[in-house]
């Protein structure tokens, strides 16, 4: 680095000082915290996903300023890998270092060992660096996305694009269509999706058609970017008939007593949907649309759902991705196509069980999207999703390949209509439309439509694949959540000293008992999950594993 990019980055880092006493980590999906506290950290993020850029050889790589799920207040930062895929695992202990470092001085000297170790050219006239920005729709993202523009700017040559307000998903999608040489606008998206879901929609066998009228989807937005976007896209789309509500253009609150996370998570209706709507079909989105659960109210009496979360999507999914591999059979080159999918530990054991029954190959993850998208690529086609709703469905580039080349032979033996021909047709047709980058809501929603109308079944009919087993999940706050310590699968808890015994303990009390414990990593809370044969003993459980979460680690 020379004497031009240091004084560069000592003179724009001046602007943002660090505030006293935040201690920063990459966590489950990036920055968060307090927006008021943040405009350090995002203007680091920049010049972080500047170097990422320079590194990869000048890919495009995107910066998304969003909390997703938390309250409007805080606000966050994630990095968007070239691939589409989030920022490399490898990467964030330098995010960390350089977020918390506590002068101009420490920054800039961890930045140029980084660059020495990395090898990183800086400064090259055929060399820049390009930084897509995008923001969800808090009131923070406008000047958060200034100071990250500022960070991209200060190393030297390169540029950042502000690409307005997205959804994750959105931004991750043109980022990797970007530096595929594909287009890669916002209405390139809405033109893959409306185009890959009619072509699903035509390939609907006409028994199946009529068994279903198509009858209305209401939308729960959030009150941020994903209901705004999901009105953009309704224009275009035919055979689905949405009512979209908490746009967030009405008056209400970004994820306050709406969203994915809260109907998850509470398991009640969100604001601006009543007694007027039992039985319907509903879909909520989150803050920042990358995650979708699905709900409908069972009866007027009481403001509790009956939740389709993550878990049944991807039930859903499995069995309609299964089907069009039946139907072509075991011609791989002789072998069966790899159908595998990835949970975490907070999946419904009911859900394991169902989609073992199926005769899927069903591993375990990490909490966060970056462990099991990582998983599911190991896979033909592998099919991803947690619990509360993030998720999705890849194709190897290989087995994408396959398919491509199979329908054309098809097509030349003039087996265009052939049964086979068709279910080729699908599978492209959902490789194109479902994000291969990240989990969204959107494309996940037409998805679950169109399989829906394929099956000719309602949300009654979809929930009864199998039955949840209870569950309760509860935050609990202490002084320090980082002094629980989990193993790599989250399961037991190797800290604080005696705790796991403990919690095991309270599990052997419940028949199907299951509970376990793991610091958030985007919320100051330890997080409490249990399962059990009822709902009593499943809140009973989690209510007393919380109680020695408090006693070990003190409640703050
Ligand atoms: C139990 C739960 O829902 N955890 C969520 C939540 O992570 P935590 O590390 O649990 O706070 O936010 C992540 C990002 O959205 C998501 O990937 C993850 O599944
Ligand atoms: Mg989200």
């Amino acid at each position: 680095m020379d004497e031009i990019q240091i004084a560069s980055l000592l003179k724009s880092s001046e602007l943002f000082p660090i505030p006293q006493s935040v201690k920063l980590s990459y966590g489950t999906a990036g920055f968060r915290g307090d927006a008021k506290l943040l405009e350090s950290t995002v203007y680091r993020v920049g010049i972080l996903s500047a170097l990422r850029s320079l590194k990869l050889g000048s890919a495009t790589v995107g910066l998304m300023i969003t909390a997703s799920h938390n309250k409007v207040s805080d606000n966050g930062i994630k990095v968007s890998d070239p691939s589409g895929g989030m920022l490399s695992q490898e990467w964030e202990p330098f995010a960390d270092q350089i977020a918390n470092a506590s002068s101009p001085q420490e920054l800039v000297s961890l930045i140029r060992e980084f660059v020495e170790k990395e090898e990183i050219r800086i400064g090259e006239k055929k060399k820049s660096a390009e930084v897509w920005l995008g923001r969800d729709t808090r009131p923070s993202g406008e000047s958060l996305l200034r100071a990250a523009e500022i960070g991209v700017g200060s190393v030297l040559g390169s540029v950042a694009i502000d690409i307005g307000v997205l959804t994750t998903p959105q931004l991750h999608w043109m980022v990797r269509a970007k530096n595929k040489g594909l287009k890669a606008t916002e209405s390139d998206y809405f033109e893959n999706l409306s185009s890959s879901f009619r072509c699903l929609i035509d390939l609907i066998p006409s028994s199946g058609n009529d068994k279903l009228e198509i009858s209305k989807l209401l939308v729960d937005g959030a009150n941020g970017v994903g209901g705004q976007k999901i009105e953009d896209l309704r224009g275009s789309l035919s055979n689905l008939d949405l009512e979209i509500r908490n746009t967030g253009r009405d008056g209400g609150v970004l994820n306050e007593g709406v969203g994915a996370d809260f109907v998850q998570k509470e398991k009640v209706l969100p604001l601006g949907f009543g007694s007027k709507d039992v039985g319907m079909r509903c879909a909520s989105l989150d803050g920042d649309a990358d995650r979708l659960v699905y709900f409908y109210i069972p009866s007027e009496s009481s403001d509790k759902v009956e939740l389709l979360d993550g878990d049944k999507i991807l039930s859903l999914f499995a069995l309609f991705i299964k089907e069009q591999l039946n139907i072509l059979g075991d011609d791989k080159e002789g072998k069966q196509s790899r159908l595998g999918v990835v949970q975490t530990a907070y999946a419904n054991g009911a859900s394991t069980d169902y989609l073992r029954q199926l005769g899927l190959d069903v591993v375990f993850a990490k909490t966060g999207v970056k462990h099991l998208h990582e998983k599911a690529a190991e896979f033909d086609i592998g099919i991803y999703f947690e619990a509360n709703g993030h998720g999705t469905i890849l194709f190897s580039e290989s087995f994408l390949s396959w398919l491509v080349s199979k329908q054309k032979d098809l097509m030349a033996k003039g087996q265009g209509g052939s049964e086979e021909h068709k279910a080729v047709c699908r599978l492209v047709a959902v490789c194109n439309l479902i994000n291969q980058a990240v989990g969204d809501a959107l494309s996940g929603v037409l998805l679950v439509e169109v399989i829906l109308q394929h099956m000719g079944w309602s949300i009654q009919k979809w929930n009864v694949l199998y039955k949840d087993l209870p569950s309760r999940q509860i935050k609990v706050e202490v002084p320090d959540r980082t002094a629980v310590v989990t193993t790599s699968e989250e399961t037991e808890a190797l800290r604080p000293l005696g705790i796991q015994d403990a919690i095991n303990s309270e599990i052997n009390k419940y028949p199907r008992g299951r509970a376990f414990i793991r610091p958030s990593g985007t919320e100051d809370v330890v997080r409490v999950y249990a399962e059990a044969s009822t709902q009593e003993a499943a809140d009973s459980l989690a209510n007393s594993v919380a109680q020695l979460v408090k006693s070990f680690l003190g409640s703050s």
